[in-house]
C-alpha cells in the first residue's frame, strides 16, 4: 500500500442512488490514496462506478458516506464558498469535451478566469501560454465546430488548467478519439504531469491508456475496488481475474490462447502449455536455453511479448514444454523457483 497522506484521500466511500424505487450501490466502501505527482489510473468496465468515484474527488458527486480529503482539507466539511475555492485546484476533462460552442477557443479557455483577479492583459498572457502548452496557439480564434476531436480535447485541457490546478481528473477523455489521437492526448497529459508536476487521475476501460502514462492502477468492478498497485505489479503479477483479463487485452495473450484453442493447432500441440510472466531481468531466450541445458526439455515458443514499462522489462511468454515427463515436471518446478509467475494452461476448450 502507498503512504496514506496523499494529495487525494478517499476513505470508505459509499455512493448509493435511489432511482424509480430501485437502489443502486454505485460505489461500495472504496478507499484510495493518490500521492502528489501520481498518474493514477482507475480501470473497469462500463457501470463499474468509475465516474461516480472520481466525481466524488471534487464533490461533483456527494458521497452517501465516507471522507474526502484533498490537499489536507476535508471537503465534506467546507462551506459552499470554500468548496468553490478548493474546486479550482481540481481541473476536469470529459469524454465529450463539454466546450461552449458559441465561444471561440480563446473564449472557452478564458471562461474559468472570469472570476479571477487577473487583469485583461494578464488573462491574455495566461491564455496564450496555455494554448501554446496544448499546441493550439494558432487556433485561438476558431470555434469548437471548426476543430477535430483531438483539438477539442486540447482546448478542454487548456481550460482545465486555467486556474493552475494541482490535480487534473480525466473522465474517459480519450474514449471518443481514434488510437493515434488518443496516444497524442495521453502524451500531452504525461508531459503536464512531468513538466508541471500535476497529479492526474484518469479513468478508462483501456489498459493501453493505463500502460502509456500511469504509475499506479486501481481496478473497479461492481462498485468495488478489487485490486490496486503499481503499474508494474498490476502488469507483472495481476491477482484478480478481471485484472488479468485487462492485462491480457493489452498483451494480446488472451486472443492468442483463443486462437490456439479454436484452431487446429491445439490438436497438433504436444507437451504441457506454460504461460510465464516476469518483471525485470529475466528474458525469454535465456530461460528457454536454460531449460534445455538443465533438463533436456524443449520449449516450443508460441507467443512472446516484451515491453518496457517505466524503464523496466515486463515479459510474457507462452510455450509448450516437451520431453521426458519427469524432466518436464522438474523443469516446471525449476521455473517455479525463479522470480517469475508460472501458470499451466489447459489445452481443452474453455466454456465461455
Ligand atoms: N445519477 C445517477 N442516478 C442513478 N444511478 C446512477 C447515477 N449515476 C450513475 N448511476 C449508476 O451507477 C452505476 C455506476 O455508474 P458510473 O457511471 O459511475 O460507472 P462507470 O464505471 O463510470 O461507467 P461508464 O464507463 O459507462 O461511465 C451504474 O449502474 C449507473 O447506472
Amino acid at each position: 500500500m502507498a503512504e496514506q497522506n496523499g494529495i487525494i484521500q478517499l476513505k470508505d466511500i459509499d455512493v448509493t442512488f435511489h432511482n424509480e424505487g430501485k437502489t443502486i450501490e454505485a460505489v461500495k466502501d472504496v478507499s484510495i490514496n493518490v500521492n502528489k505527482g501520481d498518474v493514477f489510473g482507475v480501470i473497469g468496465y462500463s457501470g463499474a462506478g468509475k465516474s461516480t468515484l472520481v466525481r466524488v474527488i471534487n464533490l461533483l458527486q456527494k458521497p452517501t458516506s465516507g471522507t474526502v480529503i484533498v490537499n489536507n482539507q476535508n471537503l465534506t466539511k467546507l462551506s459552499a464558498k470554500d468548496l468553490r475555492k478548493s474546486r479550482r485546484n481540481i481541473g476536469m476533462i470529459f469524454q465529450h469535451f463539454n466546450l461552449m460552442n458559441s465561444l471561440t477557443v480563446y473564449g472557452n479557455v478564458d471562461f474559468p478566469l472570469r472570476d479571477s483577479n487577473l487583469s485583461k492583459a494578464e488573462r491574455k498572457q495566461k491564455i496564450d501560454k496555455l494554448l501554446k502548452i496544448v499546441g493550439l496557439a494558432d487556433k485561438a480564434k476558431n470555434y469548437p465546430s471548426q476543430l477535430s476531436g483531438g483539438q477539442k480535447q486540447r482546448v478542454a485541457i487548456a481550460r482545465a488548467l486555467a486556474n493552475d490546478p494541482e490535480i487534473l481528473i480525466s473522465d474517459e477523455a480519450t474514449s471518443a478519439l481514434d488510437p493515434k489521437t488518443t496516444t497524442e492526448i495521453l502524451d500531452l497529459l504525461g508531459s503536464l504531469n512531468k513538466e508541471l508536476g500535476i497529479t492526474i487521475v484518469i479513468i478508462t476501460h483501456e489498459m493501453d491508456a493505463i500502460k502509456q502514462i500511469c504509475n499506479r492502477v486501481a481496478v473497479m468492478e461492481s462498485g468495488q475496488l478489487i485490486e490496486e498497485g503499481s503499474l508494474l505489479s498490476i502488469f507483472g503479477n495481476p491477482k484478480k481475474q478481471l485484472t488479468k483479463d485487462f492485462v491480457n487485452t493489452s498483451t494480446h495473450i488472451g486472443s492468442v490462447l483463443d486462437e490456439i484453442r479454436d484452431s487446429g493447432i491445439v490438436n497438433k500441440l504436444s507437451g504441457r502449455l506454460i504461460e510465464l510472466n516476469y518483471i525485470g531481468d529475466s528474458t525469454n531466450e535465456p530461460i528457454v536455453v536454460e531449460l534445455y541445458k538443465r533438463f533436456e526439455v524443449e520449449a516450443n515458443i508460441l507467443f512472446s511479448n516484451i515491453e518496457r514499462l517505466q524503464n523496466t522489462t515486463v515479459g510474457i511468454m507462452l510455450f509448450a514444454l516437451t520431453g521426458d515427463d519427469k524432466k518436464v515436471e522438474e523443469a516446471i518446478q525449476y521455473l517455479n523457483s525463479l522470480n517469475v509467475n508460472v501458470k499451466e494452461i489447459s489445452l481443452k476448450k474453455e466454456g465461455k
